[in-house]
């Protein structure tokens, strides 16, 4: 990621049993500007690797830009502003030493919609891999098989890999998305609202996937349903314009809120 020596030490160091794991994500101090418009402003948290955070919060309080930020999406978007630190294994996402390919190829992203690309299964999923230079065939099939499998989509799919990825259900399509994302082997799955465009039976595949892939990745979710986070999340974080009101394990949370703000959200006052 960084063309620094730093780039050797990304890795998380093995910690002594007992001494608690050293977060993959910190943010410190920050702020994000649309043109003079401030969506965010002074965050700071902190995600557990190998767990489910939840951002919740009503629409237009800064969910989706905050997700954006972790992997540098928002800056394809002109006349955008980002201050403070976000940390990503020790190292800050915005140093201009960070090239922003390899951010997006280390911290994957799942959208709202499903959105495969117009090719066959196999190569929705082989793409990204190819893109990043692997050719060979056996190294692929692999990669492809063990994506699928991963996103709980193998055994629907292993007989048709060379159909059009258009022709699978919703639901079927998003898992694909979450394969097609795996396969570039990240470190953190963002997910932006993944079931809001399936139905329940889909919606319930994936929440269960999403528990699943925690075991190998960390996984950042934004959900406008709250039982959804209840479900699915370790730590949940509540937004309210622009700032970060409350964070911390799921269950205090919806629970025992600290704040009123929180509170008035999850009883469903307002949002
Ligand atoms: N590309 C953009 N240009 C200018 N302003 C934007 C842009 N994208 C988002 N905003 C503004 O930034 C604020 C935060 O938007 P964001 O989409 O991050 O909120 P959200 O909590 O994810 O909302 P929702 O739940 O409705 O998706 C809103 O006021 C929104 O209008």
């Amino acid at each position: 990621m960084v063309k620094t020596s730093a780039a050797q030490n990304l890795k998380a160091p093995t910690e002594p049993s007992g001494v608690p794991e050293r977060p993959i994500i910190e943010v410190r101090g920050l702020n994000f500007y649309y043109g003079d418009f401030q969506a965010l402003t002074d965050i700071n948290m902190t995600v557990k690797r190998n767990q489910v955070t939840a951002l919740i919060g009503p629409s237009g309080c800064g969910k989706s830009t905050f997700l954006r930020l972790l992997n540098r999406m928002n800056e394809l978007i002109p006349g955008t502003k980002v201050e403070g630190e976000l940390l990503f294994e020790d190292i800050n996402l915005y140093d201009p030493q960070v090239d922003p390919v390899d951010v997006r190829r280390r911290v994957g992203m799942v959208f709202q919609k499903p959105n495969p690309f117009p090719k066959t299964i196999y190569n929705n999923v082989a793409y990204g891999p190819r893109l990043h230079g692997l050719k060979e065939a056996k190294n692929l099939d692999q990669i492809v098989e063990r994506s699928l499998k991963s996103a709980a989509l193998w055994d629907e799919v292993k007989d048709i890999l060379h159909q059009s990825a258009l022709g699978l259900s919703g639901g079927q399509q998003q898992r694909l998305c979450i394969a097609r994302a795996i396969a570039m082997s990240p470190e953190v799955l963002l997910m932006d609202e993944p079931t809001s465009a399936l139905d329940p039976i889909a919606t319930s595949r994936i929440e269960e996937l999403v528990k699943e892939l925690k075991q190998s990745y960390t996984v950042i979710i934004v959900t406008h349903n709250m039982q959804q986070a209840a479900r699915v999340s370790d730590d949940t974080a509540f937004f309210y314009m622009g700032r970060l009101v409350e964070m911390g394990p799921t269950e205090g949370i919806f629970t025992k809120p600290q704040k009123e703000q929180t509170e008035h959200y999850i009883t469903g006052r307002f949002g």
